[in-house]
């Protein structure tokens, strides 16, 4: 069976968890409210309407502060728990959970030190609320929230606002429509003028929420009454007023216990010639009855819609969680799986661009197949093999003694010339290579979702890939150099065995009658043509063959590299990190960190809230 324990119970646990998380009425709170939809009985009524002394006397202790000016700074959620009889009092604070108070009087100090904590001494108010709880066998299970006191002008020291900000914050609480309103009235005041009704009626108008407390029925002029108010003439409210005696001062200057308090009030009401007929139904006690048994009912009722609203928020914040990611872990293991995964989620995505799975990689054989041709075709080798120059080169390797036969000298000088211009075209192509590269790094890492809450291992992963590819550059510039260099060191004997052996026989001395103008030919332009068209067939040659090697060695340096050990090296430097630098890595944009702290925090509250309504539900 659920039991008024229960129910109210559980409303105070989720009610403390709600505070926990910053969820409570008045506060700032960009997630919808738990606390909202929680019902709760807030205490409202103007300054020395008798606010204090009903708490206690509901409660049956001292242990509100009490002073001039406005004393309540910040609500007081008041949660009462019944214990057995005999059982011994105690209060415990939410903010201070390990320490149990059974002298009262600490109670009261430790509300105004923590009231002082939020507000400083500045008489400054503050929506925060501080939870107290009291286990006794004195009391009925109930919540009630103590708010300030509602006053018309600000005393000195206090903030000229603080007349409205104390009425705002009021209203916060009673506005919301779960909320239960004690209305706290004096009955030596006119009813018409109460601060507490006054609020009341414009938040409830129909005053079904509205509990009416008449206070100082005791301090009435002789010879009136208040029963047109306590029978519901002068104001109409959904519920009966409760009629209360509390305390005077006299008596709290004689101490005189709550408890003994209590039985005056209820002989006083026995006696009393105008409300003996209403005895059974006025005073403290019977109130703390009323209400307990109102807010059991309020509760019951909003089960259901609390149970939506807890299951639509946990619907919510787990769809939100998933888009902003799950948890980073805190210790270093997990922190290098998490980074590692990241750095695979990168690599494949930039292999897919190398493969083909992704647009980009096909621009590495752009350079192939037209870049380096094309530049191998505007080497400026007509200029260098053109008749002038070939003459020029022949004749300075010659010397003093033009040659003889062939120009040995002059060929390789030709030649070696030649094959230096293939080296600009061979840099180019690892340059070009390098840029296909640098630019797949930057779009895959654009492209890889999970590494965007990560801006600072997002950098690092694109500094380590580039610092590796500018590695691969070097070795692919030193190798197609190589490559140009080989071709100039070591010329393709064959080919010149293949050339037309013009030369021997222009010297053979058997061949009759043409020695002389062969001899002449051999320095006529028609020789030195031939030689520079010897050296474009075989610098052709070369080219051909560099055509196809240069893209070969740039692979096999820069693209095979890339795709192979691209973030070796960077593997290698985060295995060799501290769990505070890995956290660093991991470091996310601290709003999304804390959105996500809260989400989760706000997750847990909401499962722990179904899993107390479930088990309520359960005890049906
Ligand atoms: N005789 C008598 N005195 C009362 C009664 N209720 C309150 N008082 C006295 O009225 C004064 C103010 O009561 P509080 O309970 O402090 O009133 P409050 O609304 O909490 O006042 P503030 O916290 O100052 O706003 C105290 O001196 C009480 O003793 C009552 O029913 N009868």
């Amino acid at each position: 069976m659920t039991t008024m324990e229960s129910l109210i119970g559980l409303v105070n646990r989720i009610q403390r968890a709600c505070t926990m998380l910053g969820d409570y009425g008045g506060g700032d709170n960009a997630f919808s409210s738990l606390w909202e939809a929680l019902p709760s009985v807030a205490v409202v009524g103007g300054q020395s309407s008798g606010k204090s002394s009903v708490l206690e006397s509901v409660v049956g202790r001292d242990f509100l502060p009490r002073g001039s000016g406005i004393v309540t700074r910040r609500p007081l959620v008041l949660q009462l728990h019944k214990t057995e009889d005999g059982s011994q009092e105690y209060a415990e604070f939410l903010h201070l959970p390990k320490r149990r108070f059974t002298d009262f009087s600490m109670v009261r100090k430790e509300i105004q030190d923590e009231t002082d904590r939020v507000t400083g001494k500045t008489k400054q108010i503050s929506p925060i609320p501080i939870h107290l709880s009291i286990y006794s066998p004195n009391v009925v299970n109930l919540t009630l929230i103590d708010l300030p006191g509602l006053t018309k002008v600000a005393v000195e020291g206090q903030p000229d606002t603080i007349v409205e900000d104390i009425e705002s914050m009021v209203r916060s609480y009673v506005e919301k429509p779960n909320s239960v309103i004690l209305a706290i009235s004096p009955a030596n005041q006119d009813i018409a003028t109460s601060d507490a009704m006054k609020l009341a009626r414009e938040v409830d108008p129909t005053g079904e929420r509205t509990f009416g407390v008449l206070t100082k029925l005791d301090l009435m002029d002789k010879g009136t009454n208040a029963l047109d108010v306590l029978e519901g003439r002068s104001y109409r409210l959904q519920h009966p007023w409760v009629g209360i005696v509390n305390r005077s001062q006299a008596d709290i200057n004689r101490n005189i216990d709550m408890i003994v308090a209590r039985r005056k009030e209820r002989e006083y009401f026995a006696t009393s010639p105008d409300y003996g007929h209403l005895a059974g139904k006025m005073g403290s006690e019977y109130l703390a009855k009323l209400l307990s048994k109102h807010l059991e009912s309020v509760i019951r009722s909003r089960i259901p819609s609390i149970t939506s609203l807890i299951n639509k928020s946990i619907e919510e914040l787990e769809s939100e969680m998933d888009h902003l990611g799950r948890p980073i872990a805190v210790d270093a293991g997990a922190q290098l799986y998490t980074i590692l995964e990241l750095c695979r989620a990168f690599d494949r995505i930039f292999k897919e661009h190398l493969d083909g799975g992704r647009p980009g990689g096909d621009r590495i054989y752009g350079v192939f197949d037209n870049q380096l041709p094309a530049a191998l075709r505007k080497l400026p080798f007509d200029r260098h093999l053109s008749l002038q120059n070939v003459k020029k080169v022949v004749s300075e390797a010659d010397g003093y003694q033009p040659h003889l036969i062939a120009p040995e000298q002059g060929y390789r000088r030709l030649i070696e010339g030649s094959l230096s211009y293939f080296r600009g075209p061979a840099e180019a192509s690892a340059d070009a290579v390098h840029f296909v590269l640098k630019e797949l790094v930057r779009k895959s890492i654009g492209e890889t979702q999970e590494l965007k809450r990560f801006p600072t291992l997002q950098a690092e992963i694109a500094a380590a890939a580039n610092e590796a590819l500018e590695r691969f550059r070097d070795e692919g510039r030193k190798t197609v150099i190589r490559l140009v260099d080989m071709e100039a060191s070591y010329l393709t004997v064959e080919f010149f065995r293949k050339l037309p052996q013009e030369v021997e026989k222009a010297g053979n001395p058997g061949n009759s009658g043409n020695t002389a103008s062969q001899a002449v030919d051999r320095y006529s332009d028609g020789h030195f043509r031939r030689i520079g068209s010897n050296v474009s067939s075989y610098v052709g040659m070369v080219s051909e063959t560099l055509r196809t090697t240069i893209p070969k060695a740039i692979v096999y340096c820069q693209v095979r590299e890339a795709k192979l050990s691209l973030l070796n090296h960077f593997y290698t430097q985060i295995g060799r990190k501290e769990a505070k630098q890995l956290g660093q890595l991991l470091d996310e944009d601290p709003a999304m960190m804390e959105r996500r702290l809260q989400c989760a925090k706000r997750l847990e509250l909401y499962k722990a809230a179904r899993d107390e309504i479930d088990s309520v539900s359960w005890a049906r």
